[in-house]
């Protein structure tokens, strides 16, 4: 049980560091949490003070601590499960649907991580929307007030009851209950939709695949493995444009990384969108996040790495890092353009990069190795969701720290 302590004026807390509690005076309930309320020495020693001190330590409901809460935002078909299985990945152990629970459930649980899925808090089902005449991108198709309970209420060490939407039926099932994890990651159409939901997220990720690599991926997937037209493909996507413009796309600007994939510059008009341009763009200033760098942080470089130590066919590779500035935030921006021809080489790209949070030598090139078969293994887009996944697993472990030291110890650090 997770144990957190606070100094404060108010019998108002909120917990922040850790400590075992001994001879509580005060025993109460706030915010669904246990809380002890003991006078400070500082109490003691003040007695003249209007308000007194109160050393008041709360024993949240939930789990074992507070939980980090991620959020990744992307369009459908945009590859969210694929980054989701590289995350689950680097922090070890398989992520399953709750056991025995519905077989529909889109929710995926692993030791450390639960990942939900934002289509549940769809509050309009297939009918309804058909009815209303609204496409599952547009707000009012979605219950943020419900979305915003449960994901404070999880933050907060406290499990909910969280509904489910059934992409087999289409319809809203009953629902299935989620225990506070260590990291929460909610995932779909709107996580920095709502500011509410927006200012619970620990760090966020948007998946900016542009319209032309956004068609070739539903191409692929609908048309290969679940027998759609192509007409049928095209006007699904220009149905879902208009909303996804007004109340997806702007969501990036919240980002504190985005990955953005474009079609390569390689091949001059290129228009199979097999060999692919990919960003990540990183802003600057965000608490418990350092952004990656190529040779020299701050500087602007340009670097081919093909050669003597990296196998490249053509059109080869092209790799720029540099500052720039997204939606007025300051970012850096680390790009790779063109398609790796041996994994295991990767090593030596690896090898210039730094800050990438590893924690032993090589660990991005294993990973990629053990996933050689996701969608995206020899560009930078799984390179970038790699590494992106060793981000967040640095900022869950800074994040943890921070919580567990004494306020003194924080402040030195
Ligand atoms: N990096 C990639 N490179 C190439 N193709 C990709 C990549 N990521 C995803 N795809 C393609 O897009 C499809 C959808 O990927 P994925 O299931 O990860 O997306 P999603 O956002 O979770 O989709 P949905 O929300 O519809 O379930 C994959 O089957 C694959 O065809
Ligand atoms: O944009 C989507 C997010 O995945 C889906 O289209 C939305 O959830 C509706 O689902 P379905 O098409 O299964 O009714």
């Amino acid at each position: 049980m997770a144990i957190c302590t606070v100094y404060t004026t108010q019998l108002n807390p909120t917990c922040s560091s850790i400590s075992t509690p001994s001879k509580p005076q005060h025993l109460g309930f706030h915010q669904n949490q246990v809380v002890f309320y003991k006078k400070t020495s500082n109490y003691k020693r003040s007695k003249s003070a209007a308000r007194p001190s109160y050393l008041i330590t709360c024993a949240a409901a939930g789990g074992d601590s507070q939980t980090v809460v991620i959020g990744l935002a992307a369009d459908s078909g945009c590859g969210k499960s694929t980054f989701m299985r590289r995350l689950t990945s680097v922090f070890g152990g398989a992520a399953e649907p709750p056991k025995g629970g519905n077989p529909d459930s889109n929710t995926l649980i692993s030791d450390t991580t639960t990942v939900i899925c934002l289509d549940d808090y769809h509050s309009l089902d297939r009918t309804g929307r058909k009815e209303k005449g609204v496409t599952a991108l547009d707000p009012r198709a979605n219950d943020f007030d419900l979305m915003y309970d449960q994901v404070k209420a999880l933050k907060d060490g406290v499990a909910v009851d969280k509904p489910i939407y059934n992409h087999v039926t289409g319809l809203l099932d009953p629902p299935e209950l989620i225990k506070p994890p260590k990291i929460l990651v909610i995932e779909g159409l709107h996580p920095m939709y709502d500011s509410r939901v927006r200012d619970l997220l620990d760090f966020s990720i948007y998946l900016d695949i542009s319209n032309e690599v956004k068609f070739a991926w539903k191409i692929q997937r609908d048309m290969a493995e679940r027998g759609h037209s192509l007409e049928s493909i095209k006007a699904s996507i220009e149905a879902r444009k208009p909303d996804f413009d007004a109340y997806i796309d702007p969501q990036k600007q919240y980002a504190d990384a985005v990955i953005e994939v474009l079609p390569t510059q390689l091949i001059p008009d290129d228009n199979e969108g097999k060999v692919l341009r990919v960003k990540l763009i990183m802003k600057e200033g965000v608490e418990f996040f350092s952004p990656v760098y190529l040779f020299d942080e701050g500087s602007t470089i340009s670097w081919i790495p093909c050669g003597r130590k990296l196998t490249c066919s053509y059109p080869g590779i092209k790799f720029t890092y540099g500052p720039d500035s997204y939606y007025g935030h300051e970012v850096s921006v680390l790009e790779m353009d063109g398609q790796f021809d041996r994994l295991d080489e990767l090593i030596y790209v690896e090898s210039h990069l730094s800050n990438i949070s590893t924690k032993f030598y090589g660990e991005v090139t294993q990973q990629m190795l053990k996933h050689s078969d996701f969608p995206g293994s020899n560009n930078g887009t799984g390179l970038f969701q790699t590494i992106v996944g060793l981000k967040i697993r640095d900022l869950y472990e800074q994040i943890t720290t921070s919580k567990t030291q004494t306020p003194a110890q924080a402040t030195k650090a």
